[in-house]
């Protein structure tokens, strides 16, 4: 990293700092007295300190060329391609035009220094993907093997597939882990279609659920859906069907009296038909499917998951039940021991570590999980490559855009899922995006070419979505071949998105479970892929804790990323210099990134309601950092984020006052004033609902559980637990709740 530290530090060293200058090695040393110097400048005031204006000064020349090539650059080619969206901010260009001249960012100053990563290397967990054997070999149905290889295109079985099946066709409760993208849906879906086109007395349409299957959003219920409807093809006798939240209930509620046989839904939907339709019965339920186990008896569906059982106990004892997840983690085994009966623990994890060969058939025919020491080591796809990038905050914003621009504009067929930490975030960045960065193809957006919009296809997907939309987005992010999709961890878990090449986390997530998940949405059954994390300096340390669970991930520098900008011929503005002076150095790459941050802020200042609606954004990240688990909090603490930094990163050009930071300090403080206690736990507890999708929804949601608290709905006693009868409640002591894991969704 060392290149990059001297990008960076030697920018905001000394006045010479603004001369050209080569990348060559980094000052630490110097570096740090100024770092402690901006530090104790910082400290006294909560804005920007007062070194950034005299910086101004010295970065002035770099700086006046950078804001005149922006204003070129808008007034330009591309001012027509940023007229403001009237209904978002409601001001015309008009307005814009009277705005005085623009004040470029001084992006390369007083950053922090970026550390050396001295990131282990570990041997990443290993997992084989595929095994010879065909479908055929099973004991199944013709008719459902004919539609395995004919509508589904499947011939050969997946190892989780291949060790799955079998035993959950033996009637044996499970345990079932394999990485993402391996074939887990099947491995579940083939068991429940075969039993149950095999009982003896027919099913009947009004019998009513035979098997249940919980999993944790509305669009994975949907493709799971999708797959048991495509494998009942033959048995038109038996009737899937889904519920999900944001759908119509009335239409729900007529499909459940007239009967569905193999039911997929969100435990939030589930909840609200089991206390207001009478026409759910469960007396008939023989297989009970937990998909992403972890995630759907984490805290934050404990109160559904607590009603539903105690609903599906009260009519049936006598059932398979079946956890998956690519992610077992301590917690959820614990749960399965008191939960399962005698359940058989798969995992397709190489014991040797790669060195099986499928063609030999050395893979056990049931391997159990690994030991509890191994258990937080996940599996992640051979052919998926992993990289971090340490970015200064106030580079965060450009870096990303850099990042986009370099695969949609320079690259073919690229097709990327970035992950943010709220919903706001989300929206925030769409909007920014969707309006600006189109507009680097240098033709205004009604003019461009069909090849441009598609390169540039943001889509965006978070829980505060309306439902209608939510479906539309990922129906056209499924079927596009690029794209670039801006989500909440509601796209984390379980989605099968074909041809995603890049996933990009512009914000961590809340532990290395949630990573695995996130990067699982691409390199799927075999594919390529790429993930690349964006952390701050002071964030590097996550690293170490993804190491730990034998992820290995390696880093590219900031600088590298920055640099495609020089391939940009809309940030070259139309500056006169020489030819020298335009060479791709790291001068140039700096400038080029200071016309592109103006864009961003222009953007930004264009009106007041966009300043006002930036502010919000940035809030939102803070109220959403604020909400990592404990375990985290060394690594993700809001006293590390410097507000004036993360504001560049908003497209702001100083930091709000009143908030954040020092806001998050006064309401620690107020944590020893019984009186004020319950306030704050309940700003807490919205912040914590903020951090991510599961998040959505959220206040209404929240409010709902407090009255069905108080009013002590029926169904929401200590329930059982999924077979041995003890209550559920003990449930969730086994586990250890971080605030993080309480991710509220009622989907
Ligand atoms: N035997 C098979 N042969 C070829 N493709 C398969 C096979 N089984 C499943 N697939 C395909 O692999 C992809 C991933 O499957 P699936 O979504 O079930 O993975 P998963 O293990 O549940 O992933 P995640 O952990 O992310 O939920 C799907 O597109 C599915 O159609």
């Amino acid at each position: 990293m060392a290149a990059a530290g001297g990008l960076l530090l030697r920018a905001a060293e000394s006045p010479a700092a603004a001369a050209p200058e080569t990348l060559s090695g980094p000052r630490p040393a110097q570096a740090r007295r100024h770092a402690e110097a901006t530090k104790r400048k910082y400290r006294a005031s909560s804005e920007a300190p007062p070194a950034k204006r005299r910086s101004a000064v010295v970065f002035l020349p770099a700086k006046r060329a950078a804001a005149e090539e922006a204003q070129r650059t808008f007034k330009g080619k591309a001012q027509k391609t940023f007229s403001p969206n009237e209904s978002l901010v409601g001001v015309s260009g008009k307005n814009r035009e009277q705005k005085p001249c623009i004040r470029t960012s001084s992006l390369f100053k007083n950053n922090p220094e970026i550390p050396e990563l001295h990131r282990p290397v570990v041997k990443q967990v290993q997992e084989q993907v595929f095994t010879s054997d065909a479908f055929h070999k099973l004991d199944l149905h013709p008719h459902l093997i004919s539609t395995i290889n004919t509508v589904l295109n499947m011939t050969s079985m997946t190892s989780v597939q291949k060790q799955s099946i079998p035993v959950l066709l033996e009637g044996r409760d499970a345990l079932v882990r394999s990485q993402t993208g391996s074939g887990k849906t099947l491995a579940y879906c083939i068991p429940v279609v075969q039993s149950l086109q095999a009982m003896k007395s027919k099913i009947q349409r009004s019998d009513g659920p035979y098997a249940l299957v919980l999993v944790p959003t509305r669009e994975l219920a949907l493709q799971s859906f999708n797959t048991v409807q495509k494998l009942l093809k033959p048995f038109t006798w038996i009737v899937p069907g889904v519920l999900m939240g944001g759908e119509r209930k009335k239409s729900e509620k007529a499909r459940l009296r007239k009967g569905i046989n193999i039911l997929i839904s969100t435990p939030g939907r589930l909840v609200d038909h089991i206390k207001s339709t009478k026409n759910i019965h469960f007396s008939r339920i023989r297989w009970l499917i937990l998909d992403e186990a972890d995630r759907i008896l984490d805290l934050g569906f404990e109160k559904d998951i607590t009603v539903i059982l105690n609903a599906v106990n009260a009519e049936c004892q006598q059932r398979q039940n079946v956890l998956l997840s690519a992610t077992l983690t301590e917690g959820v085994t614990r749960l399965a021991d008191i939960s399962l009966l005698d359940p058989v623990q798969i995992s397709v994890l190489d014991q040797h570590h790669g060195q099986s060969d499928p063609e030999q058939g050395t893979l056990p025919e049931v391997s159990p999980l690994p030991p509890d020491d191994e258990l937080d080591s996940f599996a992640i796809p051979g052919s998926l490559d992993q990289h971090v990038t340490l970015v200064p905050s106030k580079l965060k914003l450009v870096s990303l855009a850099a990042f986009i621009l370099q695969k949609c504009k320079f690259e073919k067929d690229q097709k990327m899922i970035i992950f943010f930490l709220s919903c706001e975030l989300v929206e925030f960045y769409y909007h920014l995006f969707l309006r600006t960065l189109p507009a680097c193809s240098g033709v205004p957006a009604s003019r461009q070419p069909p090849s441009a919009s598609t390169r540039f296809k943001f889509l965006r997907l978070h829980g505060n979505m309306e439902q209608e939309e939510r479906t539309a987005v990922f129906e056209e992010f499924s079927h596009s071949k690029t794209g670039i999709l801006l989500c909440t961890d509601v796209a984390a878990r379980g989605l099968d998105l074909p041809q995603v090449t890049w996933i990009v986390q512009y914000n961590a997530p809340s532990s290395p479970a949630e990573y695995i998940h996130r990067i699982g949405r691409t390199a799927r059954i075999g594919c390529r892929g790429s993930s690349l994390l964006i952390l701050a300096p002071s964030e590097a340390e996550y690293v170490n804790s993804l190491a730990s669970h034998k992820i290995n991930v390696s880093e590219i520098h900031v600088e590298d990323i920055l640099s495609v900008l020089t391939r940009d011929g809309c940030l070259k503005g139309s500056r006169r210099g020489t030819q020298k002076s335009r060479a791709a150095g790291p001068q140039e790459i700096r400038r080029r990134a200071t016309v592109l941050q103006t864009v961003f802020e222009d953007y930004v200042h264009s009106s007041e309601r966009r300043v006002s609606w930036a502010k919000k954004a940035l809030q939102s990240f803070i109220r959403a950092y604020a909400t990592y688990p404990r375990e985290l909090k060394h690594i993700f603490h809001v006293r590390s984020l410097h507000l004036g930094h993360v504001a560049k990163s908003f497209g702001l050009r100083d930091a709000p006052q009143n908030l954040g930071v020092s806001a998050v300090k006064r309401r620690k403080g107020n944590l020893n004033r019984p009186d004020l206690h319950k306030k704050t736990r309940g700003k807490h507890r919205l912040a914590e609902i903020l951090r991510s999708e599961y998040s959505s929804g959220i206040e209404a949601s929240v409010a709902k559980v407090k009255k069905q608290n108080k009013h002590a709905a029926p169904g929401s006693q200590p329930c059982r637990a999924i077979r041995t009868g003890r209550p559920a409640s003990a449930v969730g002591k086994q586990k250890q709740r971080s605030p993080c894991n309480g991710k509220t969704q009622r989907d």
